[in-house]
């Protein structure tokens, strides 16, 4: 079906970083939690024909009710693993057995534009495999455990790597089944397709879609959506 995608959205991550009680995905922004942003985004794309929602186990009854009474009619909600790589698989195997093409995106990146989300499945459909990428605008050095500098790679073929991620179904799910077997962990779903020898191409986004991580990226994140940038 190349009219429309699924989405596996991932939000089964503990938020250590953030350092919060709450984990960062439910934390709020604008007065509704980071995760229900997101999935609001892909809920409106008409070419986003179901939603796999993959949160921790303990999280599932009370995500079910949150997407009922917020109207999210595509959302189905399961559990996730131990590692984002697992609870990706988990809601890659929960997606029905007619989805062709998958996009992968975390649940803590709310300010994805649905520009980038179609330029990124488009990609994927030309070429097999793709995902939201920036370059890098800083120097990036290779530092050793004694903070010795050993490589500056050249900038131009630095990019940071961003989610959606999308892929024919078939080979995502064959990338994680092999890196599940190999006992190989990878920070992208990017990284597991390529093990396989598999080209995946980079769509160029923008810089405001950020991975909330850290306790700085909530404030500029909550200064973005009260200017209503992550609104347009
Ligand atoms: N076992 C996991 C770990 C992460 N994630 C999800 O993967 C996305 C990106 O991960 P990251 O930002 O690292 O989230 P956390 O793992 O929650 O953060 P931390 O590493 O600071 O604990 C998040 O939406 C997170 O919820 C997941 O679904 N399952
Ligand atoms: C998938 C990702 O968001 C791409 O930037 C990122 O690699 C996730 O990494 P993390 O280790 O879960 O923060």
């Amino acid at each position: 079906m190349n009219n429309a995608f699924g989405v596996v959205i991932v939000a089964a991550g503990k938020g250590t970083r953030m350092g919060t009680a709450e984990s960062k995905q439910y934390l709020p922004l604008q007065g509704k939690p980071i995760l229900i942003h997101t999935l609001e985004t892909f809920e409106r794309m008409t070419e986003a024909s179901e939603i796999v929602l993959v949160v921790g186990a303990h999280d599932v009854e009370r995500c079910r009710t949150a997407a009922a009474s917020g109207g999210l009619t595509k959302v189905r909600v399961v559990a996730g693993g131990a590692e984002r790589q697992h609870s990706v698989l988990a809601g890659l195997k929960a997606l029905s057995p007619g989805i062709e093409w998958v996009l992968v995106h975390d649940g803590v990146r709310p300010f994805v534009k649905p520009e980038h989300v179609l330029a990124c499945w488009q990609e994927a459909m030309r070429s097999g495999a793709a995902v939201l990428a920036v370059p890098v605008k800083d120097t990036i050095k290779v530092v050793d455990d004694s903070g010795i500098i050993r490589d500056t790679p050249e900038r131009r073929t630095l990019w940071a790597i961003q989610t959606p991620q999308a892929f024919r179904r078939p080979l995502l799910t064959e990338a994680h089944e092999a890196a599940l077997r190999d006992g190989v962990l990878g920070t992208d779903d990017a990284m597991l397709v390529e093990r396989l020898g598999a080209k995946v191409r980079v769509v160029e986004a923008d810089y405001t879609n950020i991975k909330i991580t850290t306790p700085d990226d909530l404030a500029w994140a909550d200064w973005y959506v009260t200017r209503g940038a992550g609104q347009e």
